[in-house]
């Protein structure tokens, strides 16, 4: 029961958010959808979930065009946070449950199972505006899947959270994927997409610009990041031939070289002249290779 997304392009006027994009999420993988700010992926979500129309292209789920009948098996975490300020968390829940076509009594038990798990078993009969941010946050992810959904699409589900809340949604979410159900989310934190995806796809401006397995996207990258650490001014590696990037660190150099075989002549011209503490070569983080196809930071 995999997501497809095919051909699939959004016009606003003569404005294009979204230009022939093409994709398929995998069932029962999580998927990393990322790009900047502006890039279409709010855009793609709304589409997926018939929340907006579809200027060209398809998007299927199970082999099927989703409409709005269909989205009861969907499970949605909008950007733009909605929840109730006044209502209390359970009648909240309920509430929206209900809408899902779940059983009240479910849905309580439900709740209860998950305000447990988010350390905040006490708050079923508080009202939302008595949360702080990032409480609301976890009603609203309970919110997104109170229903059990089989596609859950989460939009900037990390943000605003603390490491520890950062953690137990993370978890959360590999759990609801080993029970089967088939997950895309979107964030600006590459650390949480390189831990949690094995799939993704890098927007820019409206279409993919990188797409395919991690693994495989940082091994065809080609490029090394070298660490290196050593006595003394090294100063002049960076500007051995091969030495893409350069970035002082406490220790040393962090280096960002063209190929593996590069480290090799760096290595003779330190070992030449000081005492070298620490030489290591790393994989490219998914951070650089949006750096280089994007052209820009996040953070
Ligand atoms: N209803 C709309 N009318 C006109 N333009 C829109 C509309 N919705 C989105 N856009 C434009 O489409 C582009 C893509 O927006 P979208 O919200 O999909 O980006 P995003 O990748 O989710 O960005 P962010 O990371 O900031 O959330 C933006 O330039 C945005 O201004």
């Amino acid at each position: 029961m995999a997501l497809q997304i095919e051909h699939v392009t959004k016009r606003f006027g003569d404005f294009t958010a979204v230009n022939n994009l093409s994709l398929t999420i995998p069932e029962k993988e999580i998927f990393g959808f990322l790009g900047a700010n502006g890039a279409g992926k709010t855009t793609t979500f709304r589409m997926a979930l018939g929340l907006i129309d579809i200027s060209e292209g398809n998007i299927k789920w199970n082999g099927k065009n989703i409409t709005y009948d269909s989205t009861n098996v969907i499970g949605y975490l909008p950007e733009e946070r909605g929840l109730y300020p006044k209502l209390k968390v359970q009648d909240q829940l309920v509430y929206l449950g209900k809408l899902k076509g779940v059983k009240k009594k479910d849905i309580i038990d439900r709740m209860h199972v998950w305000l447990e798990r988010f350390r905040i078993p006490e708050y079923a009969t508080k009202r939302v505006e008595e949360l702080s941010k990032g409480n609301q946050q976890k009603i609203q992810f309970i919110a997104s899947v109170i229903h059990n959904p089989k596609l859950l699409i989460l939009d900037e589900p990390f943000s605003g959270l603390d490491p520890v809340n950062v953690e137990l949604l993370k978890s959360a979410v590999l759990d609801l994927k080993e029970q089967g159900t088939t997950i895309m989310f979107s964030s600006h934190r590459m650390e949480h997409v390189e831990e949690l995806c094995e799939n993704l796809c890098i927007m820019h401006k409206g279409q993919p610009v990188v797409q395919g397995r991690l693994k495989e996207i940082k091994r065809s990258f080609g490029k090394k990041n070298l660490i290196v650490h050593a006595e003394g001014d090294i100063e002049h590696i960076t500007q051995l031939p091969g030495v893409v990037k350069s970035k002082k660190t406490a220790e040393g150099w962090e280096l960002q070289i063209s190929e593996e075989s590069v480290s090799q002549s760096i290595f003779q011209e330190l070992s030449k002249a000081t005492f070298v503490r620490k030489f290591e070569i790393e994989e490219p983080s998914l951070n650089d290779i949006f750096i280089e196809k994007v052209g820009a930071s996040y953070e």
